[in-house]
């Protein structure tokens, strides 16, 4: 029947498992890491898409198409940023019986597929900034554990691709992309994100730096990459002689940034809102945001129940707001009221025989549970103001859960037993790789090791003379550690 057979507090994983299949967004494929999208998955990616990409136009972003498909010889032209993710690539080497002569990767990211056109297209400074996104999959054979949105074999996402003749225009669309992911997080997903710089070993080694949103999931006392905004420098643009003629006539490499978010969010949104009764979806990015459902009562006036329902859908959807009814009758109320629970919807609206006679509906929130009766005459605004206050209620309760996460330390073994807390460690570092590098080490267990997850923008004081946690070396910078996924 009905409901899910695991806790969200109990078993995270089986949970997580269950509510992405039982909410209808995911099917589980025949193929090991691959998953099927199905329409209430899509459509949240749909309504992000639908904020991010106009935005990213407003700065004159233009969309393109670039293949799939990579030749060997340029996707090994860059050996250091290759090499360590080589066993992911995945390739063609076959067309029906026929060995292919030379083998085509399939695209883990774009930067060399695109960048020896970038070298063609720009000869000139007149021809900078050159600006361009693609929406499309990319293919990652991973073999850590797969998880259906956070870690799968292909995903979906924007890539953004950008070329500069000077490195200020390149650092400040870096923090400008990066402040659009704040918004994708904050003000779509209800989901509260922390903006910093990626430490030396974990920023994108063919970059020059990396920034990224940081979200972190109490249940598993994991952070999570949220998306990322990194600067290349100048590294791509010499590797592909991206050049162009400067002002003064001389030869000089672009400064170039490449930015992307994922279908990873959906996964982080289940993780952070989703419930023992399923999915929650925050009203931005829900598909449908009321659902209305008819609570007939023996022989009275059914039709006219039915009636009133189709009738407040449609002034709903008529004043914007994505509305539906179930009025199939082959399901009882109570079996609608925990399918739609299951799938998230935001607000549930019944109306009964009482609330005929009455001229109102029964409103009930499901982040809460609250009931509310609202006079039908009232019920747009009420229904619109119920549905800002879930997505802000939403926002506000992972906030002081992720708050109440966090834990701030000055001493190894209160970093250890933080870890230990399934805590988002806040600490002073020395900012040396190798102290990074020992930290992994001597956390390294079955969950996982601890790593840096960002050197936050906002960073709190440091007082003169404080040590780092784990060297002892004057500390240089405060840094969010903690296990990831
Ligand atoms: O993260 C982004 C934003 C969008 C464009 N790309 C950058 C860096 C991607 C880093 N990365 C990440 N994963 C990879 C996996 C591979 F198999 C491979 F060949 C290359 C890569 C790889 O370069
Ligand atoms: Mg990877």
């Amino acid at each position: 029947g009905l409901g899910l057979t695991n806790k969200k507090s109990e078993n995270f994983g089986e949970w997580y498992s269950e509510v992405v299949v039982n909410s209808e967004m995911i099917e589980y494929y025949d193929i090991s890491g691959c998953y099927i999208l199905r329409p209430w998955a899509m459509s949240i990616w749909e309504n992000m898409q639908a904020f991010f990409d106009p935005e990213i136009k407003k700065l004159k972003i233009k969309n393109c198409y670039f293949p799939l498909f990579v030749s060997p010889g340029v996707l090994e032209k860059e050996k250091e940023h290759v090499e360590g993710f080589a066993p992911e690539v995945a390739w063609v080497t076959k067309s029906g019986q026929t060995d292919l002569e030379v083998p085509i990767a399939i695209r883990p990211t774009s930067e060399t597929v695109m960048y020896p056109y970038f070298s063609k297209w720009i000869r000139g400074h007149r021809d900078l900034p050159l600006k361009l996104n693609q929406w499309c999959n990319v293919v990652r054979w991973e073999f850590s554990n797969p998880t259906p949105f956070i870690r799968s074999r292909e995903f979906l996402w924007q890539e953004g691709h950008t070329a500069f003749a000077k490195k200020e225009e390149a650092d400040q669309e870096v923090l400008d992309i990066l402040e659009l992911y704040r918004r994708i997080y904050e003000e779509y997903l209800a989901i509260p994100v922390i903006k910093g710089k990626k430490s030396e070993l974990e920023k994108f080694a063919g970059g020059l730096y990396t920034t990224s949103v940081e979200a972190f999931i109490p249940n598993t006392g994991r952070g999570v990459q949220g998306a990322t905004s990194h600067c290349l420098g100048q590294n791509f643009s010499k590797m592909f002689n991206i050049e162009f003629e400067d002002e003064n006539r001389e030869k000089a490499k672009v400064w170039q940034n490449s930015w992307a978010y994922s279908t990873r969010t959906i996964g982080v949104m289940v993780m952070v809102h989703g419930d023992d009764k399923g999915l929650v979806l925050p009203p931005k990015v829900a598909a449908v945001q009321v659902i209305v459902i008819p609570v007939p009562y023996k022989d009275a006036d059914t039709q006219g129940i039915l009636d009133a329902c189709s009738a407040t859908v449609d002034t709903l959807v008529e004043a914007g707001v994505r509305a539906e009814s179930d009025l199939r009758d082959n399901y009882s109320p109570g079996w609608k009221y925990s399918h739609w629970e299951m799938k998230g919807v935001p607000l549930r609206i019944e109306i009964g025989p009482k609330d005929l006679a009455n001229q109102q509906v029964r409103a009930v929130r499901r982040d809460n549970g609250a009931k509310i009766d609202i006079k039908s005459a009232d019920s747009v605004e009420e229904i619109k103001k119920l549905l800002d206050q879930i997505q802000q209620n939403l926002f506000e309760v992972a906030k002081q859960k992720r708050d109440e996460c966090i834990q701030v330390i000055h001493t190894w073994d209160e970093f250890v037993q933080a870890l230990g807390q399934r805590k988002m460690i806040l600490a002073p570092w020395c900012d040396e790789e190798e102290v990074e590098v020992d930290v992994k080490a001597r956390t390294k267990g079955e969950t996982g090791a601890a790593k840096t997850l960002c050197s936050p923008f906002e960073q709190p004081e440091l007082p003169e003379g404080t040590k780092c946690f784990a060297s002892g070396k004057p500390a240089k910078k405060w840094s969010y550690w903690g296990r990831s996924y």
